[in-house]
């Protein structure tokens, strides 16, 4: 589930085929109530929603309950505040229960929170999470009452409209040498070829070193800065503010404060195939440069980077939000150094205010700055730069000099 939140199809589940309808929903998880299953079908329905792939919210409201829950093997115990008896909300409920749950297992209080004052103690006390319904139905501006729940002040929604460092992906990468160098010169993304029969495509055993480089090559410390987002959404700060899609996922999938990601490129090959390499190569990001349906996004379980062309009828696909994480607009069928036309990229953001992309298209050193400034206002509006003809040498390897040259010029606009 990375490119979306968690859905959760809260209901009173009580046979597999409901679990089953809510994952070909799209569902992530499913509820199951202790209190109205007795323990075989529990344990039934628990095992079932996890061989789907969902591992269910178990609710309970008692000690006898949070017993069966743990021993259930539960790894997200909810503990409902509300007696389904008596209607009472008793918020130490969750409290008095947590010491009965193991470590690993995420405590989420339900019902009766009413303001921030609730979760805050809730977070303080060491809950995992939250379940707020009621409230949040009745608050008058929903943004802002979520930003308040999460500890966060006036500003409700953030939208990028300074100028921040654009990332950047260093495409085509064919050794293990050549992806260090380009981490170490500050690129955020390493791509690298997995399309069968193109010239960049590399081999099992380079991807492989070139896999273990990338997760292993810690990022120079400036560049690790970039974004202050990015940073909290890997650490335990818990984030205290809503934002747009397009920037929540920006900082949350495509950088990462430590390492560089490392991006697969596909192009219309078997999605078995591109679930296999994504876990043999255990790729960060997964990039589709055919025409891959978007619902893949749904099916490859990391985020997903798609090509779109400007002027092709796909690219009206380009803005749809909950599939991929953010689109590549590039100019051709990928790889082939041909410059990106500046007034397509314009045609594609004006119909779409919100839409955040990626630059690919013929850039190089020298013409990355006239590209993007060349956009304007909208400038803001593109995360990062894409390369791969351009930072190779006349021989057609890979130019280190020209590597950084790139990521140099990429990071100063
Ligand atoms: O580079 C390839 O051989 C390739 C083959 C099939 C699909 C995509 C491919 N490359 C993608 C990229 O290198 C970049 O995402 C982008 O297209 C950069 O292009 P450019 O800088 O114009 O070479």
């Amino acid at each position: 589930m990375p490119n979306r939140p968690a859905v959760l199809r809260k209901e009173f589940v009580f046979e597999e085929y409901q679990i089953l309808e809510a994952r070909l929903a799209g569902a992530d998880t499913v509820l199951l109530i202790v209190k109205m299953l007795d323990q075989a079908s529990l344990t039934r329905l628990y095992e079932y929603s996890r061989s789907l792939g969902m591992e269910p919210l178990v609710e309970v409201q008692n000690v006898e309950e949070m017993e069966v829950a743990v021993k259930l093997g539960a790894k997200v115990i909810g503990v409902n505040n509300r007696n389904l008896t008596t209607f009472d909300v008793d918020m130490e409920t969750t409290t008095r229960l947590m010491k009965m749950v193991p470590q690993d297992t995420i405590l989420c209080a339900l019902s009766g929170i009413s303001g921030p004052q609730d979760v805050k103690a809730y977070r303080e006390n060491g809950v995992g999470a939250v379940l707020v319904g009621e409230a949040l139905m009745r608050a008058k501006d929903t943004a802002r009452f979520i930003t308040e729940l999460l500890g966060g002040g006036e500003e409700v929604v953030e939208t990028r409209k300074e100028k921040k460092k654009l990332l950047v992906k260093i495409c085509g990468t064919r050794s293990a040498k050549a992806a260090k160098y380009a981490v170490e010169a500050g690129a955020d993304m390493i791509g690298m070829i997995l399309v069968t029969g193109r010239k960049r495509c590399v081999s099992t055993s380079t991807a492989r070193e070139i896999s273990r480089v990338v997760h292993g090559t810690p990022k120079p410390s400036s560049s690790s800065s970039s974004s202050s987002s990015a940073a909290s959404a890997r650490t335990s700060q818990p984030p205290t503010k809503a934002t747009s899609y397009f920037e929540h996922t920006t900082a949350h999938h495509l950088q990462h404060p430590f390492r560089a990601l490392l991006v697969g490129i596909f192009q219309d090959q078997p999605l078995d195939y591109v679930l296999e390499q994504q876990r043999l190569l255990d790729l960060d990001l997964v990039q589709l440069h055919g025409s891959e349906p978007l619902e893949w996004a749904t099916l490859i379980p990391v985020p997903v980077i798609p090509s779109f062309q400007p002027s092709g009828s796909a690219s009206l696909e380009i803005g749809t939000r909950g599939y991929h994480s953010i689109p590549l607009l590039d100019s051709g069928a990928g790889g082939t150094g041909e410059k990106l036309a500046v007034e397509g990229v314009k045609e594609v953001l004006i119909r779409d205010e919100g839409l955040r992309i990626m630059l690919a298209g013929g850039l190089n050193a020298d013409n990355v700055s006239e590209v993007v400034s060349g956009l304007g206002e909208m400038r803001a509006r593109v995360v990062g730069v894409d390369v791969s003809s351009g930072v190779e040498g006349k021989d057609g390897e890979q130019d280190l000099e020209k590597i950084r040259a790139f990521v140099e010029t990429a990071k100063r606009l």
